[in-house]
């Protein structure tokens, strides 16, 4: 890809992937996705381009923040925090741990709403279920473990059993071992994911629903179409954009 010299790069260094994305047109290239133990890659394809335009950053992972900047130290990074977040842009008892992805993905999907109430679920290692709204204020939401951490304890804990299939059953109640499990595994993650929106449902006016993060499109998958979830890909990018003019204000 050829970018604009001052283009700048998006680094996402989440609880176990590393991504590095950079704006393209109106979408965006994922330069490297991967996890923790490749850093060593990622700085070295860092190192090795010419352009040092500024690295934007979010990170829930200080140490891995502060090794890429002692061995990139001629790159302008910018990391962003949650206590960056201005205050009154936030409706949470704890701002100081809030996850800064949690904001992002809501302001992104807020301004794309035309800043409406939005639900965001993302759907990654961890899944947050979070609501932004209409004056851009973050709400809370949920967080429980991705569908990932539920199938390796399964795996661990239950080691007898076999792996769930990666759908739900048609008939109800499961009627075999297979999927009994993935009523409870697949079926269980989708029924709590439904519950956390019909809540924000009745208690916020025509909610606009966003799904991101890796496990999305299984999600929809499983969803019916009446649910109507708008899928965004690259929400956390949009997020760490406009993140910028948000702490401007
Ligand atoms: N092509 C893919 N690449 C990575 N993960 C995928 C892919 N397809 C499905 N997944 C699932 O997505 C999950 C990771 O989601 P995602 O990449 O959104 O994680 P994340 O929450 O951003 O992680 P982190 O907390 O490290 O940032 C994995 O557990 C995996 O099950
Ligand atoms: C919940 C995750 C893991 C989702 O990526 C992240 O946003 C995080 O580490 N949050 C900290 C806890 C909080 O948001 O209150
Ligand atoms: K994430």
């Amino acid at each position: 890809m050829k970018t604009n010299k001052m283009n700048p790069l998006y680094l996402d260094i989440g609880n176990s992937f590393l991504k590095l994305a950079a704006r393209n047109g109106s979408d965006w290239q994922i330069l490297f996705d991967g996890k923790h133990d490749r850093i060593d890659e990622m700085i070295s394809y860092l190192a090795s381009k010419g352009d040092k335009g500024k690295i934007i950053l979010s990170s829930v992972r200080q140490d891995i923040s502060e090794k890429l900047r002692a061995e990139l130290s001629d790159r302008n990074f910018i990391e962003y925090r949650s206590s960056h977040i201005p205050s009154n842009r936030l409706d949470y008892k704890t701002p100081q741990t809030l996850g800064l992805d949690r904001f992002l993905v809501c302001l992104a999907a807020w301004i794309e709403s035309d800043e409406r109430n939005v639900i965001v679920i993302d759907a990654g290692s961890a899944c947050t279920v979070d609501l932004m709204t209409t004056k851009g204020v973050f709400r809370g939401g949920i967080i429980m473990p991705g569908l990932q951490i539920i199938k390796s304890s399964m795996r661990d804990h239950l080691p007898e059993l076999p792996k769930a299939p990666e759908s739900i059953p048609e008939e109800w109640p499961g009627k075999s071992t297979v999927e009994c499990i993935e009523w409870g595994v697949n079926g269980g993650f989708l029924l709590a994911v439904q519950g956390f929106i019909e809540r924000y449902r009745s208690m916020v006016e025509d909610p606009v629903i966003y799904i991101t993060g890796g496990n999305a499109v299984q999600i929809m998958n499983w969803m019916s179409e009446e649910a109507s979830l708008n899928y965004r890909k690259y929400l956390i990018w949009e997020g760490l954009e406009q993140f910028e003019k948000i702490i401007r204000e």
